[in-house]
């Protein structure tokens, strides 16, 4: 790792007063979520060096990304990061070209939480196919590309709305990995999404578990490391393993698990040919859960959206809750309702927007 003085990006003169300007207002840099400094960063291979510095890293309210992304300078990506629930996103706008701006490669030293900018993924807005108004792709931090993301779903909305300089309440159709998906800003800026019908056939999710509720994996035994867990699998266009604890056992109590050993081996068991993500979930009511999971590619997140559907799926088939649940993240709560009216997941929650970054590639 070297770390230069800043250089090949400069700081815009506005911006440098604007940091200056909020250090005057909020003390010290080091507590906040974005870097005020004005050194480069140089990570890593030669092929990527993110620059946290120059950086351009501005409050969120003072500057609206559209005049920031539009700045096209050859070598930088330019990028707003988002959260949703603590589930972390570079978002690019990709608008003007359907291959993503970066490679699988960047992306994994974007998402360094030490040595590059950090966060769970990478979001590309792109145009839209077979009649949607955008594309999402995204990457995950370890570079794999997901079908779906439901926390970056919201932020993509948001961030849409952002640089379409959009207000008020507005819904969106997004091709994705998964189909067609429907975010919906509301007017308290909450989003909810339409994130259509869960998948259950086993071959589907996929899974090699053979299914034991007609095609589908509902309370099957799973072996893990000599202990046999119950598990219900469920696909949101990725796939979700959901656990409420061992055979036999009691109600699992999320907080005590050794989520780090234990999810890395659901994440690579052999019954699971394309890896999973997996849920581990407490239940506190029939309307209330609370989860941690870990994400394929990922690791330990803060919330995952589509793992909150696939496990209120889960809980439902399992007979432990109706279909309108709370589901307790790390990172904050989620609204899910899995409607029988059209079997579509409603999720909703909220999106915010952190900081503007460029990253020199
Ligand atoms: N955090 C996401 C899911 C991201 C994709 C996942 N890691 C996978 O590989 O399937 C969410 O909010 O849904």
């Amino acid at each position: 790792m070297e770390i230069a003085a800043a250089s090949t990006v400069t700081v815009a003169p506005q911006l440098r007063r604007l940091s200056h300007a909020l250090s005057r207002t909020l003390g010290s840099a080091s507590s906040l979520p974005f870097s005020l400094s004005r050194r480069n960063l140089s990570v890593g291979s030669p092929s990527l060096r993110v620059s946290t510095a120059s950086i351009s890293a501005v409050a969120a309210e003072k500057m609206s990304p559209a005049s920031f992304l539009d700045r096209r300078e050859s070598g930088v990506l330019h990028f707003v990061k988002y959260h949703g629930l603590g589930n972390d996103f570079i978002l690019v706008d990709n608008r003007d070209s359907s291959e993503p701006k970066i490679t699988q490669e960047q992306a994994v030293k974007l998402c360094d939480r030490n040595f590059g900018v950090g966060a769970d993924g990478v979001i590309f807005a792109m145009p839209g196919i077979n009649g949607t108004d955008y594309t999402m792709r995204i990457f995950n931090s370890d570079g794999s590309e997901p079908e779906m993301c439901g926390n970056g779903v919201r932020c993509f909305a948001r961030f849409i709305a952002e640089i379409e300089n959009l207000q008020g309440k507005h819904s969106f159709t997004i091709h994705t990995g998964a189909g067609l998906i429907i975010p919906e800003i509301q007017d308290d800026g909450q989003v909810m999404v339409d994130m259509g019908e869960p998948i259950l056939r086993a071959e589907d999710v996929p899974t090699r578990l053979p299914g034991n509720k007609g095609d589908s994996v509902v309370a099957a035994e799973l072996v893990v490391d000599g202990v046999s867990w119950n598990v219900t699998c469920v696909s949101m266009g990725n796939p979700h393993c959901i656990t409420f604890g061992t055979k036999g056992g009691q109600n699992l109590r999320v907080d005590d698990l050794k989520l780090s050993e234990i999810g890395p081996k659901f994440e690579h068991h052999e019954m699971f040919p394309a890896r999973t993500n997996t849920e581990f979930v407490e239940v506190l009511s029939r309307s209330h859960l609370k989860m941690r999971v870990w994400e394929r590619g990922a690791g330990a997140t803060l919330a995952c959206g589509t793992g909150a559907c696939a496990l209120v799926v889960a809980a439902v088939l399992e007979g432990r809750t109706d279909r309108k649940c709370t589901v307790d993240l790390p990172g904050g709560p989620l609204e899910i309702e899995w409607k029988e009216e059209d079997n579509h997941i409603y999720m909703t929650g909220p999106a915010d927007l952190v900081f503007y970054g460029s990253a020199l590639l």
